[in-house]
């Protein structure tokens, strides 16, 4: 219990830090425009390169201002947008356009299975799935571009003060961030888009998109059982697995900042409640006498992982499991 509350407290500290450096790059003079990747080798591909979908496929990204979606996140310096680079349209003139896509953020401890369940539930669906940047090394299975943009901290800082990332954090020693122009051009283009981030990243979308964001985090079954898949995964030595499991902690006292909570025990059924998740959120966007019965269903299971549902003494047994 002690350990649950100090971990708390460390994470207030450190969203107030990211929070403080936020606000002193809003403050800080903006650097001259400059070809951010031509330091890195590969660095000019990534940041034009091909973005991955659920269903595999690879789709050119073009580097749009950002004029609606700006409007939603306060505080944050916007560049103009310009008149000319409107995004690609998928209706022919005269045709009403597409219903913008759901921003769906699905966060939860390093190693509770975000990118299982991610592959699973949106395998043969058309959305868009935001390749983060990084400063962390390449693990030797991950491809540059593919599964991160891989960045020096340098590369990362002019993104930074360039107000290039939707959201960004730091997590456990390397900084991770959620390029912003991609998703604005996505959403626009009525597709879903999916982010897959840590939790300190996943409240800094909740504070600057607020409702429009559908926010879901994914919950170990224990901490013993979350400690087991990292050690299984076999990606991090025993010292990172520690200061993952010691950050774990603290984001799972934090669900219910969040408005669903799927708990990943049975892959199936936890993919199940992501896809009536998504549909059920669909469906609110529509009238109630458009709904189909699959519409009802969705809504029905979805309600059932609403974060609500929770107790504080639930969270508790996770953390103590
Ligand atoms: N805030 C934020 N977190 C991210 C981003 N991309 C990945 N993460 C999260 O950073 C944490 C560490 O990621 P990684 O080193 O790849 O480890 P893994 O997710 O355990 O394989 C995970 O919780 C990721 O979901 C991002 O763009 N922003
Ligand atoms: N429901 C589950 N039951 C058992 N193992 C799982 C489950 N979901 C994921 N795993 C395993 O847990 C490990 C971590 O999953 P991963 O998707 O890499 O997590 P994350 O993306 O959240 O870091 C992987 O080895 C994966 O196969």
């Amino acid at each position: 219990m002690e350990n649950v509350e100090a971990g708390l407290v460390n994470f207030k500290v450190l969203a107030k830090e990211t929070r403080k450096k936020m606000q002193a790059a809003a403050r800080r003079p903006k650097r001259p425009p400059r070809n951010v990747g031509a330091s890195r080798k590969g660095g000019a591909r990534n940041q034009a390169g091909p973005q991955q979908t659920g269903a595999g496929v690879k789709r050119e990204q073009r580097a749009i201002p950002l004029p609606r979606f700006a409007r939603m996140l306060p505080g944050m310096m916007v560049p103009d947008p310009t008149p000319s680079a409107a995004p690609p349209a998928r209706t022919a003139p005269g045709e009403a356009p597409p219903h913008r896509g759901l921003l769906i953020v699905m966060t939860g401890a390093s190693g509770v299975g975000k990118g299982t369940l991610r592959e699973r539930w949106l395998a043969g669906q058309d959305v868009f799935y935001s390749t983060s940047w990084t400063t962390r090394e390449a693990r030797p299975s991950e491809q540059d571009g593919v599964d991160y943009v891989f960045v020096t901290p340098e590369v990362f800082q002019e993104k930074v003060w360039e107000n290039g990332f939707l959201e960004h954090a730091q997590f456990v020693g390397n900084h991770y961030g959620t390029p912003r122009e991609p998703i604005e051009a996505a959403l626009a283009r009525g597709q879903d888009v999916v982010l897959e981030i840590e939790v300190e990243g996943a409240m800094q979308v909740k504070g600057r998109v607020g409702e429009d964001a559908v926010l879901i985090f994914i919950m170990p079954p224990s901490l013993t059982e979350l400690r087991r898949r990292l050690t299984g995964r076999a990606t991090e030595t025993p010292e990172r697995i520690e200061k993952r499991l010691t950050r774990a902690r603290d984001e799972i006292m934090h669900a219910h900042a969040f408005r669903y909570v799927v708990v990943n025990d049975d892959l199936e059924r936890a993919v199940n409640e992501l896809r009536a998740v998504q549909r059920a959120e669909h469906a609110r966007l529509r009238p109630a006498s458009e709904w189909t019965e699959e519409d009802r269903e969705a809504l029905r299971l979805a309600e059932t992982v609403r974060s609500t549902a929770l107790t504080r003494e639930d969270l508790l047994r996770v953390v103590e499991g």
